[in-house]
């Protein structure tokens, strides 16, 4: 296989799989939100359960990095944030940078193992962290901090990872990369000096002097801690298939999916998990938070009309076969929750030519959550399947009085499918439990919701970023299509 800079390995790892909304938040400590933590709830609090911890251990230059890119390359649909023991290396004084050849950079006394088990603790209990930043180059802890979110799965790399017992302790899979010496030392050559810049004699020196024995005596004798050894690294696809598969089935245990047969959540890709970076960044402007959103928005609604019943149909195609196919129900409208959920009637419209579209105001009155309905629907709603529209689902209020508006209506409590860009899992449950034969229909589960009863990470007020009347954009408002915001049938 071709090789892979460290850089570009991590860079990519991290690109690829934080989850797309958490990554806009990963600022410089120096910028607007220093120091401060983004109001995420805890995950545990939240119903969700702690995350899967991956250690993953290994001589140096071994491919830890490259293998962790393998894995979270394969997970790509689930939330997953790579940690590095090197970010926890201790800073050098000026003292010890006058002598920096006599540092052991491979010594377990090397690394602030205290911050790492702290920083572990709080994204364990779903909080989001600051991990330092480490730089090579000037062997110190660099000002600007990662911001780190919760998330599903935890992958914790380094080369002594399973040293410290209260570090194994926090994972639930131990791997340790297992290359030979010879080609872990011909790829550290070609690390250090083409990407750290390092002298080839300086690196052989400190190869001999420190590395060497400090693998021979740390490093190797943690391996045998790990529950899988993987022998040649990133080159071992079977092993690594192997493990994203178990990771899988552990996962699996607490999908949502699961436990609400009635959910269904689309199949995510890179494509899609990009456009949830585009529309939940809070710096994305309003024409390409609508343009993404539309684009989101309308693989839900095709996702949503593969659940109405069809009849067998063939049909003769220009080439004089029979095609059998299907015919689905014509017997449908869509209802749309003022007012962001009118953000997806067009792309309902463009989906199902000439397709009714009623109405539905919530209202929240006072402190008391008492709410009124306004209401405009068609007359025969009660003997068509209903695709009910809003972008986010939350508390599940708002769909509740939806539904069982549309149910004292007469509408068939399977024939509703509630489509929305993201779910959070109360409101999952609380929609579920209520309607268990409504299918809900979605693109991301969020993490929870926050103190606020806000979705998070979410994206904002959907309604106001969408018809930009949000007052924190700075680009000029642009509106999608003014006549569907007033419009009623
Ligand atoms: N299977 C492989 N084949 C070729 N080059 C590899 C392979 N695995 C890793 N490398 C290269 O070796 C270097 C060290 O790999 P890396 O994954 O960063 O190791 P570690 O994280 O264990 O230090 C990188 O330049 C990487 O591109
Ligand atoms: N300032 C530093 C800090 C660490 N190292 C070396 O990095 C190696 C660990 O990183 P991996 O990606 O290979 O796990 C370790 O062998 C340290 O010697 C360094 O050279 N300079
Ligand atoms: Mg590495």
């Amino acid at each position: 296989m071709g090789s892979y800079s460290t850089s570009e390995v991590l860079n990519a790892a991290a690109v690829g799989v934080h989850h797309p909304a958490l990554r806009s938040h990963e600022l410089d400590l120096k910028g607007s939100m220093s120091g401060e933590e983004l109001p995420t709830t805890s995950g545990l609090e939240n119903g969700h359960q702690a995350p899967f911890v991956i250690g993953v251990a290994g001589g140096a230059s071994s491919g830890k990095s490259t293998v962790c890119k393998m894995i979270i390359d394969q997970l790509c649909d689930q939330r997953v944030v790579v940690v590095t023991q090197e970010s926890f290396y201790y800073g050098l004084s000026d003292e010890e940078l006058v002598h920096v050849h006599d540092y052991n950079f491979d010594h377990p006394d090397a690394f602030d193992t205290d911050l790492l088990l702290s920083c572990m603790e709080k994204l364990k209990h779903g909080k989001a962290v600051d991990i330092p930043s480490y730089d090579f180059k000037t062997h110190k802890s660099v000002l600007s901090a990662r911001k780190v979110n919760p998330s599903d799965v935890i992958i914790l790399e380094g080369i002594l990872l399973f040293h410290d017992s209260r570090v194994r302790d926090l994972m639930n899979m131990k791997i340790f990369v297992d290359t030979d010496a010879d080609v872990r030392l011909t790829r550290r050559i070609r690390r250090d000096t083409i990407e750290k810049g390092r002298d080839i004699i300086d690196v052989l020196d400190q190869y001999s002097k420190f590395v060497k024995t400090a693998f021979e005596d740390f490093i190797l004798p943690t391996k045998k801690y790990a529950d899988i050894i993987i022998p040649r690294g990133a080159d071992n696809s079977v092993a690594i298939d192997l493990i994203v598969q178990h990771i899988r089935t552990k996962l699996g245990q607490n999908d949502l999916c699961k436990i609400h047969p009635n959910l269904y959540v689309i199949q995510t890709t890179y494509q899609i998990r990009g456009m949830h970076t585009i529309i939940r960044d809070a710096a994305t402007t309003t024409h390409d938070f609508i343009f993404y959103a539309d684009r989101l928005i309308r693989l839900v609604v095709e996702h949503g009309l593969g659940h109405l019943p069809f009849r067998e149909k063939q049909v003769i195609t220009p080439t004089g076969s029979v095609y059998t196919g299907v015919d689905f129900s014509k017997s449908l409208c869509g209802i749309s929750v003022i007012r962001s959920g009118e953000s997806m009637e067009n792309a309902l419209r463009a989906c199902c030519k000439g397709i009714k579209i009623g109405k539905i105001l919530i209202h929240r009155e006072g402190d008391d959550g008492k709410q009124l309905i306004y209401h405009n629907l068609p007359k025969d709603i009660a003997k068509r399947h209903v695709l009910l529209l809003d972008p986010i689902l939350g508390t599940g209020n708002s769909a509740v009085q939806a539904i069982s508006l549309l149910l004292e209506k007469r509408v068939q409590e399977a024939n509703i499918i509630f489509l929305n860009l993201i779910s959070a899992p109360q409101g999952v449950h609380v929609v579920s439990k209520r309607f268990p034969r409504v299918k809900i229909v979605t693109s991301e589960i969020e993490l929870g919701l926050n103190d606020d009863f806000r979705v998070i990470p979410g994206m904002g007020e959907f309604g106001d970023r969408y018809f930009g009347t949000d007052d924190y954009q700075s680009s000029t408002p642009f509106f999608a299509d003014d006549k569907n915001r007033v419009g009623l049938l």
